[in-house]
């Protein structure tokens, strides 16, 4: 019960900081909140609980379908503010994007192209969840800091999409769910599965330093919050491609 109005209390900050920055109201979403707390009180048994001859408190019809609802409206937040965003939009995304070792010396893993594609090919748009930067970085970044290198700052430092599980770990799919939201993770890793989104794009890595070559440029939309990925270089078969992070993003555990 605790559990359930702190979701509530979280998504429905998160919801008005989005609402502060787009300027804009979903009246929808946001009457959820409201909805829900209206039908706390009825949980509290002194206000609708019977007590039959054994001293156990019997819980009425009414009750239970606010409980019910109440459930729903938290499930529904959770979905709505904790689903991972993002998607491939090339054709056979699966087999034109390979994920192989890196041709940079110690970066890992690369991010590879099977097919020849041209200048202008939108890949997709990063995927991950959306989460408010600063309960980010004081948070799951602080405790699994190999999450941050896989999530993308906004340039206003608002949000980042963060594509890593409970964890911190990159996966070849992102579930979605969120570690400050209890349930939120396994509501995502199991009745949300459908859900998943391939993480293929967080392999890019950067050009070896001083090298150049970038072949994919990233382009944010603040208003949706989403990052275009998209080809500046015809490449062919057999080639890596690469990005540039940007002035801000931490270089410092490169080998
Ligand atoms: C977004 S991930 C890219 C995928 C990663 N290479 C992997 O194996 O999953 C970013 C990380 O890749 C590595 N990386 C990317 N570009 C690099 C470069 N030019 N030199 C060294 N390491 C690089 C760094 O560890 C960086 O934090």
């Amino acid at each position: 019960f605790h559990s359930l109005a702190f979701i509530t209390t979280t998504h429905a900050s998160r919801f008005n900081s989005n609402k502060n920055a787009r300027g804009k109201k979903s009246t929808a979403i946001f009457a959820l909140p409201e909805l829900l707390a209206s039908s706390l009180p009825l949980l509290a048994p002194s206000s609708s609980a019977a007590v039959d001859g054994h001293g156990v408190s019997l819980i009425s019809p009414q009750v239970l379908t606010e409980f019910a609802s109440a459930a729903m409206t938290y499930l529904s937040l959770i979905a709505y503010f904790d689903r991972p965003r993002g998607s491939l939009t090339i054709p056979n995304a699966e087999s034109t994007l390979q994920v192989r070792p890196s041709h940079v010396p110690n970066a890992g893993l690369g991010l590879f192209t099977t097919q020849s594609l041209s200048k202008g090919t939108i890949l997709g748009t990063y995927p991950g969840v959306l989460r408010p930067a600063n309960t980010f970085y004081d948070g799951k970044g602080r405790n699994f800091p190999q999450a941050i290198g896989y999530s993308w700052r906004f340039t206003d430092n608002k949000y980042v999409i963060d594509p890593t599980d409970s964890q911190g770990n990159i996966q070849d799919v992102c579930l979605g769910g969120s570690s400050e939201v209890p349930f939120s993770n396994t509501i995502f890793s199991t009745i949300f599965q459908i859900w998943k989104v391939n993480t293929a794009l967080c392999r890019i890595n950067e050009p070896p330093i001083g090298v150049g070559g970038c072949n994919v440029s990233a382009r944010e939309n603040l208003d949706t919050r989403e990052v275009v990925f998209e080809l500046i270089q015809d490449v062919v078969p057999g080639q890596e491609l690469y990005l540039d992070y940007g002035l801000t993003y931490d270089r410092s555990m490169y080998g």
